[in-house]
């Protein structure tokens, strides 16, 4: 169980953003609210009151001369389950989990991982906290000088200074499962951007983690691969029981893979339950806005 208690991260914004983030809208382009929510109707010249309350809601939370891209965060992750964030536009989601796996500090509240507290953990227990808690990106951050079995060995290199035999012959096994057992000593450019998520998760298998984060991890690849890579991670989630965190902006990865969700907007949840229920009946405005559900000539 992964448990966020009352995070909040603040950044210091120039006096200048914050006056300007305090305006009515102001300082926001409001074309790209509209063509985050998805109604190119807005994208006109002519922009509507609807367009600057999507602006508003891509505002970032700002008090006291700084940002609150986490906002006293309260989540709770089951062991097992496929847990969406969802949230538009500097809701604060990269945040959260950059925050989960400690590559950010919170500013305060606690993340506590199966009972035990790691938000100041440091040194050799953060290494080990962090392979508990592997990531994969948006650009699959391959390295793209080592082939892909280097890659998928790196984990084990980084941890130990050294890539065993027994190493290299689970890298194999996990890149036989990912399905790219024959590209083992190609380098990542000779891949499709499928193949190369694959690697990723590959690499990410390496150290058994306990949680993969996903941050926007099919946001660059067309609809087929798309579906290879979620259907990958639900098999890998079946088989293993490792829980997933998955960032997204495509309320179709959430629908087609997550158990539950948490909507974030401008650093806050605001709505948070079973997928099923939370797509059914969306309570919060910005739920409604990321489902397409918002009447924009009401
Ligand atoms: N290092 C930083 N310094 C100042 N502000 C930051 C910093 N990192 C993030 N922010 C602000 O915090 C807020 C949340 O950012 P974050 O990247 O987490 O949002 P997001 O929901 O992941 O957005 P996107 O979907 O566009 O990636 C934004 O307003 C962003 O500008």
């Amino acid at each position: 169980m992964i448990s966020i208690q009352h995070v909040s991260k603040t950044y210091d914004v120039p006096k200048k953003a914050a006056r300007r983030a305090r305006g009515k809208s102001a300082g926001i382009d409001t074309s790209y609210a509209a063509s985050v929510s998805g109604n190119a109707v807005l994208a006109g010249a002519a922009v509507s009151q609807a367009a600057a309350e999507v602006a508003d809601a891509l505002r970032p939370a700002v008090r006291d001369g700084v940002v609150y891209a986490l906002d006293d965060i309260n989540i709770e992750i089951a062991d097992g389950d496929i847990f969406g964030i969802i949230g538009m536009s500097g809701a604060g989601k990269s945040t959260l989990v950059r925050t989960i796996n400690l590559l950010e500090r919170p500013t305060s509240g606690r993340i506590v991982v199966d009972g035990q507290d790691v938000t100041d953990l440091a040194g050799s227990a953060l290494r080990a906290y962090r392979r508990r808690v592997a990531m994969i990106f948006q650009n699959f951050g391959l390295l793209a000088q080592k082939t892909v079995i280097d890659n998928v060995c790196f984990p084990y290199l980084a941890a130990n200074g050294k890539v065993t035999e027994a190493n290299r012959v689970h890298a194999l096994e996990l890149l036989d499962r990912v399905g790219l057992a024959e590209k083992a000593h190609s380098y990542p450019s000779q891949l499709s951007g499928g193949q190369q998520q694959r690697v990723a998760i590959a690499r990410a298998l390496a150290c058994e983690p306990e949680v993969i984060l996903c941050d926007e991890a099919t946001s660059a690849l067309d609809p087929k691969s798309t579906n290879t890579i979620l259907k990958l991670l639900r098999d890998i989630n079946q088989e293993t029981g490792v829980t997933l965190v998955v960032i997204t902006h495509s309320m179709d990865v959430v629908q087609k893979i997550c158990k539950n969700v948490a909507v974030l907007d401008s650093g806050r949840v605001v709505e948070t339950g079973e997928v099923a229920r939370v797509f059914a009946e969306p309570a919060a405005e910005a739920t409604r806005v990321l489902l397409g559900k918002v009447d924009w000539d009401a």
